[in-house]
C-alpha cells in the first residue's frame, strides 16, 4: 500500500461492484493519473483555510441547534434512542453542510422520518458486500431479475441520483447569492482556484456522493462502536470525564459545556479520549477491509506471490486483533496503549493502524472526523449520562462499513436537569 503502491490498483473488479460511487473518474473509483488529479482536488479542499474556519463554526451550530435539544429532549422524556441513527443524523448533517452547502435538517425531524440518505447508502454497502462473496454472473442475474439485494441497490441508485439532483438545482438556484460557507460542490461549480475546469456531472455526482459517504459512515460508525466500548469499560469513562474537567475547566468552574469556534482547539489536549478513539478504530475499523488487485507479479511482506489474477483482501478489522501486530492484549480496549511515557499521543505508522489505510491513498479526512467525534463525544459525556440497553443485542453488520445491525439503543439523562 505504501512502498508499492503504484502496482496495487483498485481496478475494474472494484469498479464495477462499487459503481454507485462513480466511474473510472471519479475519486473513489479511479486509478494512475485520474485519480491523482481527484486527490489533489479533495486534499486541496479538505486543507483549505476557509474549509477549517468553515468547520469550527458549523460542528457546535448542529451541536447546539440540532443534538442538544434532542439529547434534553429524550432526557425529560426518558425515551429510548438508537444512538447509531442519532449519530449518523449528526455527521449527515455535517458532511451535506461541506460537500454541497445545504442544510440536510435530519436532526429536526427525528423520530419522525427516516433518514433517506442513510438508509440508501446503508442498503448499498450490503449490496456490494454480498457482490464481493457470490459469484459475478449471480448477482448480475439478480440485477437483471430485480431481485435481492440487488433490487435494494438500484433502489439506493436511485435515491442518491435524487438527492444529487437536488442539491445540483438549490445550488446553480443560490450560486450567485451563495452565504453558505465553503463547500466542494461552489468550488466545482464556480469553478474555484482548487478544482481548476468543472468536472463532468458524473465525476461531480461520484465525488459528492463519495464525500458524504467518506464523512459520514465511517464517523458516525466509530461513534457507535466507541460509545459502546465505553459501556463495557466505565473506567475509561470516569477517565475522559475527569480529563475534560482538568482541561476545559481548569479554575475548577464546572458547567455545562458546548463546543464554540474557540473551543474545538481544547479538544486536542484531551490526549485520553483521543487515545479512547484510536483504541476503538483499532478494535472496530469502520472500513473493515480493503481490496487491490496488482498489476505486475509481486511478493507480498508476507513472502506470498501474488500477480494480476490475485485479488487481494486486507483486512483492517483482523489486522487489529492480531497479537503478532499488537501484542497478547490485543482483544482487550486500552486506551494507555497509545499514551506514551510521558503523557503525549503515542503515533502509530499506517501500515501498522490501518483505520484510515496506509500510504498516497490514506484518508484525507482523518483530522476533520477526530474533531466531528471528539466535539460530540465531550459534549455527551460531559453533559449527560449515556445508559445502553442491556438486552439490545450488538452485532455487526455484514457490510462493507461496520455499523451494527440493529443499532445500538440507549437512554439519555442530563447530569445537569
Ligand atoms: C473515523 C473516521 C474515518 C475513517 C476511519 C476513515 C477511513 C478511510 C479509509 C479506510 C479510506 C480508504 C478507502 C478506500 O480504499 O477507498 C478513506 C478514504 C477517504 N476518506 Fe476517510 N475516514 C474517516 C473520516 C473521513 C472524513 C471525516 C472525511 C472528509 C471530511 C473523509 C474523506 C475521505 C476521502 C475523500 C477518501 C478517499 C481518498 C482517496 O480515494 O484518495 N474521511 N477513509
Amino acid at each position: 500500500m505504501s512502498a508499492n503502491f503504484s502496482n496495487y490498483v483498485k481496478g475494474s473488479e472494484w469498479r464495477k461492484r462499487l459503481d454507485i460511487f462513480g466511474d473510472h473518474h471519479s475519486l473513489f473509483n479511479s486509478d494512475f493519473d485520474e485519480w491523482k488529479q481527484q486527490r489533489k482536488v479533495v486534499r486541496a479542499f479538505l486543507s483549505h483555510q476557509q474549509l477549517n474556519q468553515h468547520v469550527a463554526k458549523i460542528i457546535p451550530d448542529i451541536i447546539e441547534k440540532g443534538l442538544i435539544p434532542i439529547l434534553d429532549n429524550l432526557s425529560e422524556q426518558g425515551t429510548v434512542v438508537d444512538l447509531q441513527d442519532l449519530f449518523a443524523r449528526y455527521t449527515f448533517e455535517f458532511a451535506s453542510l461541506i460537500a454541497t452547502g445545504s442544510k440536510a435538517n435530519c436532526l429536526m425531524r427525528i423520530g419522525l422520518a427516516e433518514n433517506q440518505f442513510q438508509k440508501a447508502i446503508d442498503d448499498a454497502c450490503e449490496a456490494i458486500f454480498a457482490r464481493l462473496l457470490i459469484p459475478e454472473t449471480f448477482w448480475k442475474l439478480q440485477r437483471w431479475l430485480g431481485i435481492g439485494k440487488e433490487r435494494k441497490y438500484k433502489k439506493s441508485w436511485k435515491i442518491l441520483d435524487k438527492f444529487w439532483e437536488k442539491y445540483l438545482s438549490i445550488k446553480r438556484e443560490k450560486l450567485c447569492e451563495d452565504q453558505e460557507g465553503f463547500n466542494a460542490l461552489t468550488c466545482y461549480l464556480t469553478p474555484h482556484e482548487i478544482v481548476g475546469q468543472t468536472p463532468t456531472s458524473n465525476v461531480m455526482r461520484g465525488n459528492i456522493v463519495g464525500l458524504i459517504f467518506a464523512t459520514e459512515d465511517t464517523t458516525s460508525t466509530a461513534l457507535s462502536w466507541f460509545f459502546w466500548l465505553l459501556s463495557k469499560n466505565p473506567v475509561s469513562e470516569i477517565k475522559i470525564r475527569q480529563e475534560v474537567i482538568k482541561h476545559i475547566f481548569p479554575q475548577n468552574q464546572v458547567k455545562k459545556w458546548r463546543p464554540t469556534a474557540g473551543s474545538l482547539e481544547q479538544l486536542n489536549k484531551l490526549v485520553y479520549l483521543h487515545a479512547a478513539l484510536c483504541e476503538t478504530l483499532r478494535l472496530f475499523p469502520p472500513v473493515p477491509y480493503e481490496m487491490r488487485t496488482p498489476l505486475q507479479p509481486d511478493i507480498l511482506p508476507s513472502g506470498h506471490r501474488v500477480d494480476q489474477k490475485t485479488g487481494i483482501v486486507i483486512s483492517s478489522y483482523a489486522m487489529g486483533r492480531m497479537i503478532s501486530i499488537w501484542g497478547e492484549d490485543c482483544h482487550e480496549f486500552k486506551p494507555e496503549r497509545w499514551i506514551t511515557k510521558e503523557g503525549g499521543i503515542k503515533h502509530e505508522a499506517s501500515h501498522k493502524f490501518f483505520a484510515f489505510n496506509a500510504g498516497p491513498r490514506i484518508c484525507p479526512g482523518k483530522e476533520i472526523g477526530f474533531t466531528l467525534t471528539k466535539a460530540i463525544i465531550t459534549t455527551i459525556i460531559h453533559n449527560y449520562h449515556v445508559q445502553l440497553v442491556e438486552t439490545h443485542p450488538v452485532t455487526p453488520n455484514l457490510s462493507i462499513v461496520l455499523r451494527m445491525k440493529h443499532g445500538l439503543m440507549a437512554t439519555i439523562n442530563n447530569r445537569w436537569a
